[in-house]
């Protein structure tokens, strides 16, 4: 094991027969394992030991997997580079000094590195897209409510997917395949949703995956086969180029990215161009939306529920703040400090409401772009790969970092992003972005760029 990509390399065996039988997965430290710590990357959780897994994992064990250690991350899942980890940062094991990615650094690198077949990553905001790009591996942010989080740690819930990390398309897919799929544990995955966030009322026959009884006999993983469309047709394929996230990116990045969609045409794809006017503001409402959802989220580690102990002297008020000094990184802080001020009284409607009127401008975006086109693309990450310590001291440059992913969590749209070649020997991501629950047409595409 190298490049500090693993947290805790404890193995934890599959059931042995299985569609994932002699596969080896890391689980992103932030998913709950029954026995195994899970620690989230942060001080805070360090030796915080799950009594349960998550149904992620309880597939995984079904699936027959065998999972080989708990991948580093950034802390609860604040970065793109994977450095806030206080488990020290991961290298790229395409260029050591160089980032990974983030927050779901630990998880790409041991695929790219060899060290597991497969992985898993959670994505709020880009993190299993961004590491994937930067490692040069495939990764997918599936629909909201297609895979459960029965057993993630929160951290901004109306964004995050936990998803598939893997060297090929078709493999990422069997792993979807394997998570996907209703969960009586997780509610948001109980639906076929409808535009308001209503539930379906069928809610009857168990549904393909599903570790118990229950679930919605209409939930769009019961009949998909993710794997199989990894059959790489894409002639008739229209693929929407969204021009604003072109600007300001890198000109190698763009190259590669260009040479992607001739390609993609020459197997009988056509090309759009699609403009979404909202983008520019997605970074701005992504970040208030997250920190909002994190400074509720993260206040139950407290050094009582969970964390480390503020010790027992003065009052309750200043143990719990000794506990969080303690156990919080300075970007944790950030966040925390930043979402209570934008959701305190006096500041609601000036941040949190006016980032929440940008996701619905962002949504109606993409409704209007998918008349267009059938999937759409863009660079997954703007920049190639960062070298270590290059971007800590500045924030809100790593922030812009997540451009072309943010709009895709804000919409709750599924997105892949899958290697399309590399610019002076780093890798350069290509992501295709689907309509709500197309997975398989965006699979189907990236097979292609694969060739
Ligand atoms: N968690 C993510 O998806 C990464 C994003 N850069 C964030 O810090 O929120």
């Amino acid at each position: 094991m190298s490049h500090n990509a693993f947290i805790t390399e404890e193995t934890i065996e599959g059931d042995g027969a299985g569609p994932l039988a002699g596969r080896t997965v890391a689980v992103k430290d932030n998913i709950s394992t029954e026995g195994v710590r899970t620690t989230c990357g942060s001080a805070m959780l360090e030796s915080y030991v799950p009594p349960y897994d998550a149904t992620v994992v309880e597939r995984l064990k079904q699936a027959g997997a065998t999972i080989v250690g708990k991948a580093n991350m950034d802390e609860f899942g604040m970065g793109g580079t994977t450095e806030t980890s206080a488990y020290g940062p991961v290298e790229n094991p395409v260029d050591t000094d160089r980032v990974p990615g983030g927050s779901s650094g630990g998880s790409a690198a041991a695929v790219a590195a060899g060290d597991a077949d497969l992985a898993l990553g959670s994505d709020t905001g880009g993190s299993v897209r961004n590491p994937a790009a930067f490692c040069g591996v495939v990764g997918i942010k599936p629909t909201y409510g297609l895979v459960s989080r029965y057993g993630l740690v929160a951290y901004a819930n109306s964004l995050e997917q936990i998803g598939p990390i893997a060297r090929t398309v078709e493999d990422a897919a069997a792993l979807l395949d394997v998570i996907a799929g209703p969960d009586p544990k997780d509610g948001t995955t109980r639906y076929d949703l409808d535009d308001d966030g209503g539930a379906a009322d069928d809610r009857g026959a168990a549904g393909r995956g599903s570790p118990t009884d229950g679930g919605s006999a209409t939930h769009p993983a019961t009949d998909a086969d993710y794997a199989a469309a990894a059959d790489g047709d894409v002639e008739g394929t229209t693929i929407g180029v969204v021009t604003d996230l072109l600007d300001g990116a890198d000109d190698r990045v763009v190259d590669r990215f260009e040479a992607a969609l001739a390609d993609l045409r020459s197997q009988g794809a056509e090309t759009v161009e699609v403009s979404l006017d909202s983008v520019e503001h997605a970074v701005q409402a992504y970040y208030v939306i997250a920190m909002s959802e994190a400074s509720s989220n993260l206040a139950r580690f407290d050094g009582v529920r969970y964390g480390v102990s503020g010790g027992y002297e003065g009052n309750w008020n200043e143990s719990f703040a000794a506990a969080r000094e303690e156990g919080f990184g300075e970007e944790v802080k950030r966040r925390i400090l930043l979402g209570t001020y934008a959701l305190s009284a006096g500041y609601h409607d000036k941040y949190y409401k006016k980032a929440q009127d940008a996701r619905a401008w962002v949504k109606r975006d993409f409704d209007d772009a998918f008349e267009r086109a059938d999937v759409l693309a863009t660079p997954t990450m703007p920049v190639v790969p960062p070298e270590l310590g290059e971007s800590l001291s500045d924030p809100l440059q790593l922030y812009l970092m997540d451009a072309n992913t943010v709009p895709v969590n804000l919409a709750n749209l599924p997105a892949i992003s899958v290697p399309a070649g590399e610019a002076d020997g780093l890798p350069v991501g290509l992501q295709l972005i689907g309509p709500k629950f197309g997975e398989e047409a965006i699979v189907r595409a990236a097979s292609a760029v694969e060739g």
